[in-house]
């Protein structure tokens, strides 16, 4: 990529996507380009078409999806493989149909199955079953990798798919049901210290900020209690789902889109294709290869947050799968490492969700 490409990075706004166009802008790209859900939906095959013959990208960083947490996941499988189906075949095609240099495909580490030997390999996909809770977005995922593959091996192109561990930070989705576990445990922790101190002003201002079920920060003091409640926040007492003792690996959004840089700067197809075809496996994982248990998680936050009140699981919640450690060593043969360790992100992630520092 020189500085002046035109590069599009589909889901601008989202958690990943709004890091990877922050650090391009940081590094002096000048040509970027997005566009929102509203201004372009990626589902509508005539409206993807037109937007490429016009814009022309070169390079293409596809981190739009229909993207949730485990219950999201496990509640609306149709949207989830349907959706993300229809995306990456409008986007994917689009880049093929218009010759871009280039494309980065974002995928995820629940591509690999269920009890697989830790830690996941490359090579272990499609090797057992699949974690039942994600299967259609895994399948969805494992289908836009190989569609990257398989364009590469037969047509000669320059498409690389990254599959990423479980990511936090700025921007993050934190609706108390659909959200991923670290942004939900935030928001949960926050709000049931808030009502343990009686600073029903934090409360307020949180709702306002992001509604529940269209209830905000003006509603009466009942209302917002039994609206918590039914999520498991009550004053000085959160119930988070499942058993706790899932372990789960977390990379922050910015190192994330660190590596997505790295790898469209410095990575082509033609450097991965001999391990490739040798382990029929071109994609590569994302991650910091150490992981936490979720109990251990909520402690942690807990503790940064400064909440002293009770902690529980309801086990009639999913626990999904119980390990999911990324084996790393691809990446770092790659010459990329992560920098930011949980304790350090998680801080910076409450300071960014209390507003008291800029995105
Ligand atoms: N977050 C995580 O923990 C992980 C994410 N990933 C992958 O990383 C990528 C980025 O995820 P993340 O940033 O977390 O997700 P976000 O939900 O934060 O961002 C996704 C973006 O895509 C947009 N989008 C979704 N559907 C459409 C559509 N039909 N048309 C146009 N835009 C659309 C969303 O807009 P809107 O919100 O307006 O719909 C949003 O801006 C995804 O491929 C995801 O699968 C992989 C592993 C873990
Ligand atoms: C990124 C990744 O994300 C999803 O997989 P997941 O890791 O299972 O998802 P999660 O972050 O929602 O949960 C992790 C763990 O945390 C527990 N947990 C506790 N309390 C809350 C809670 O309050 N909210 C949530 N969401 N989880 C909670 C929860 O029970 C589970 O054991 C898929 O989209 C998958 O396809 C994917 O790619």
């Amino acid at each position: 990529m020189d500085k002046q490409s035109r590069i599009y990075i589909a889901g601008h706004r989202g958690l990943v996507g709004s890091a990877i166009w922050n650090s391009l802008e940081r590094k002096g790209y000048g040509h970027l380009i997005g566009r929102t859900h509203a201004e372009l939906d990626l589902m509508d095959p005539a409206a993807v078409r037109d937007f490429f013959d016009r814009e022309r990208p070169e390079y293409v960083f596809l981190a739009a999806a229909h993207v949730g947490g485990i219950m999201a996941n496990n509640t609306y499988r149709a949207d989830f493989i349907y959706r993300n189906l229809q995306i990456q075949q409008n986007v994917i095609g689009e880049s093929y149909r218009h010759g871009i240099e280039k494309l980065l495909f974002l995928g995820s580490t629940c591509i690999y199955p269920k009890d697989v030997p830790q830690p996941m390999r490359e090579d272990a996909l499609l090797t057992a079953p699949l974690e039942y809770t994600n299967e259609p977005y895994a399948i969805a995922k494992i289908a836009g990798l190989k569609i990257c593959e398989s364009f590469n091996l037969q047509y000669g192109t320059n498409y690389i798919a990254v599959m990423p561990t479980n990511l936090y930070g700025p921007n993050d989705n934190f609706d108390l049901e659909r959200s991923h576990v670290l942004p939900a445990m935030i928001r949960k922790i926050h709000l049931a210290k808030a009502l343990h101190e009686n600073d029903w002003e934090t409360v307020r201002s949180d709702l306002s900020a992001r509604p529940v079920e269209n209830i905000g920060g003006t509603a009466d003091d009942d209302t917002i209690l039994s609206l918590l409640e039914r999520y498991g926040i009550f004053p000085g007492k959160v119930e988070l789902w499942g058993t706790g003792k899932p372990l789960r690996e977390f990379l922050w959004s910015e190192d994330m889109a660190d590596a997505c840089t790295y790898v469209m700067e410095q990575i082509d197809f033609a450097d991965l294709k001999g391990s490739c075809l040798e382990t029929r496996n071109c994609h590569i994982n994302i991650g910091t290869g150490k992981e936490i248990s979720i109990g251990n998680l909520a402690e942690l936050i807990a503790r940064i947050i400064g909440y002293r009140g009770e902690i529980a699981f309801d086990d009639s919640k999913p626990d999904g799968t119980m390990r999911k450690l990324t084996d790393v060593s691809k990446l770092h043969g790659l010459g990329w490492r992560h920098t930011v360790e949980i304790d350090e992100g998680i801080r910076t992630m409450y300071a960014w969700y209390t507003g008291s520092t800029p995105a």
